[in-house]
């Protein structure tokens, strides 16, 4: 049989999971390996992406871990700056005019809510919830015309999330709009503890 072809429904962007944490709070773990209803956290956002996009890519300096998923690693090409210089790799990476960043510790991706977001990035060069006055970076969507920016401040040193995205002008939606969709935030639950492990259901393998 011929195999089904692939139609996603945000054919101009790349889902990339940000996976090169150190995972210390959780005593060092792959914190995608996690396991919600028996089914590790980043072949779960892997299932969600790829009804959405183009391709999906596995953002990790040490991708041994997630060996076995059919996906394209990329390792940071700027190391030890953080989840910045995962997005940073992601950019870089892509094939795609945008890219929809998730770290690899989010159980709660959903299709519907990723969509509704990304309705909202035409004319803006990236776009991210401002959720109980924080700003949701890897749950955002960023267009490479924002590479070279974000290149040129992680070269001169180590900038927060916060200033990346002002940095290229990003819009911010606001907490009460994404209610609409998302009436307690879960989209943006991740995983750092053993008590966010326990408190969010999840067995470690
Ligand atoms: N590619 C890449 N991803 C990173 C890096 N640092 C953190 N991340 C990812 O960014 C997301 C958020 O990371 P955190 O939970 O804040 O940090 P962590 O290193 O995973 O965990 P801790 O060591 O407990 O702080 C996770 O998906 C991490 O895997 C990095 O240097 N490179």
């Amino acid at each position: 049989m011929a195999p089904k072809p692939h139609r996603p429904r945000l054919p101009d962007c790349t889902g990339a999971l940000v996976a090169g944490g150190q995972g210390s709070r959780l005593g060092g773990a792959a914190k995608g390996l996690l396991r919600l209803g028996g089914e590790p956290l980043v072949a779960r956002a892997l299932r969600v992406f790829d009804g959405l996009f183009a391709e999906s890519v596995l953002v990790a300096n040490d991708a041994a871990p997630y060996a076995a998923l059919p996906v394209r690693a990329t390792p940071d090409l700027l190391p030890g700056r953080g989840a910045p210089g995962g997005l940073h790799a992601a950019l870089s990476a892509a094939r795609t005019r945008w890219v929809f960043t998730a770290a690899c510790d989010m159980p709660f991706l959903d299709a519907a809510q990723i969509a509704w977001l990304a309705a909202r990035r035409e004319g803006a060069p990236a776009v991210a919830v401002v959720w109980r006055g924080r700003l949701q970076p890897l749950h955002a969507f960023w267009s490479t015309a924002c590479l070279p920016e974000i290149d040129r401040l992680l070269r001169q040193g180590q900038p927060s999330m916060w200033q990346l995205a002002t940095a290229v002008g990003a819009r911010l939606v606001p907490e009460e709009s994404w209610r609409e969709v998302d009436p307690e935030g879960r989209a943006f639950e991740n995983v750092n503890t053993p008590e966010d492990a326990a408190r969010l259901g999840l067995e470690v393998p």
